[in-house]
């Protein structure tokens, strides 16, 4: 049996039973909007497991799932060696956002990414503490900042109204995902740099191990792996 994993909410799983759907494969629910057990027609051998967005990765790896759909950006936060464990399969061409680094719009002398670290190593003689971001993307923050040479700040966990963080005075910016832009307008924040963090989608990962019992499968729904 292939194990089918699924966002349990939301758009991304309208989104992904449409994107099933429109390659031959109907995916439900199998009861009311509070039971996540779901139904698979039109595939022979597939079961349909629905998850929290956030532990897709984790059953991908540990090989509870076979197939599974979530953001590229949870995939790489959440597994350290992502390629070893899991295969990119197909990008969905939906939940398209970007992982930004955003400071207070007031800042008119932070333009970039320059003047964040320059910011950032001043912050901690004249604040007593190193300058905060807060995030749930711990590792490809940490990743990226060091990439860039920014080395003076600390993280700050966030799971969740990141962006009210620096209002609420508990971080100084912030990294989060972005896709209108509308939250982080609301919440007087700009982005810096000219290239986010990540730029993050829906897509079908495969436990890679699995890669050989999933092809006939993924043969039917027109996705060559
Ligand atoms: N505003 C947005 N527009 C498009 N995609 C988004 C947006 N916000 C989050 N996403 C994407 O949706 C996916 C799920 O995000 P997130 O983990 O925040 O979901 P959630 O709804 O809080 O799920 P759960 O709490 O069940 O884990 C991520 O891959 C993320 O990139
Ligand atoms: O650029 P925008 O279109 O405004 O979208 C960005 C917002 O969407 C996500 O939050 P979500 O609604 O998933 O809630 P969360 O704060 O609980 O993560 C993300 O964390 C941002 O807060």
């Amino acid at each position: 049996m292939i194990r089918l994993g699924v966002p349990s909410k939301g758009r991304l799983m309208e989104q992904t039973f449409d994107w099933f759907a429109s390659r031959g494969v109907a995916l439900s629910r199998s009861g009311s909007d509070r039971e996540y057990a779901g139904r698979v027609e039109g595939a022979e051998g597939v079961s349909l497991v629905l998850l929290s967005a956030g532990e897709i990765p984790r059953e991908l790896a540990a090989g509870r799932i076979e197939l599974g759909v979530t953001g590229t950006d949870l995939v790489r936060e959440k597994l350290a060696g992502w390629r070893s464990d899991v295969v990119e399969v197909a990008p969905m061409g939906f939940g398209h956002a970007d992982l930004i680094l955003a400071v207070p719009e007031c800042w008119r002398d932070c333009e970039d990414l320059d003047d964040f670290a320059s910011i950032a190593r001043d912050f901690r003689a004249v604040h007593g503490f190193r300058l905060r971001i807060a995030t749930k993307y711990h590792r490809l923050v940490r990743a990226w900042l060091a990439h860039h040479e920014v080395a003076d700040y600390q993280l700050v966990d966030s799971q969740g109204a990141t962006e009210g963080t620096v209002a609420n005075q508990t971080a100084e910016a912030v990294a989060d995902i972005t896709s209108s832009g509308e939250t982080l307008r609301a919440n007087n924040l700009k982005i810096l740099g000219e290239e986010p963090i990540l730029r993050s989608q829906a897509t079908l990962f495969a436990n890679r191990a699995a890669l050989g019992d999933v092809r006939p499968f993924l043969a039917q729904l027109g996705v060559e792996a």
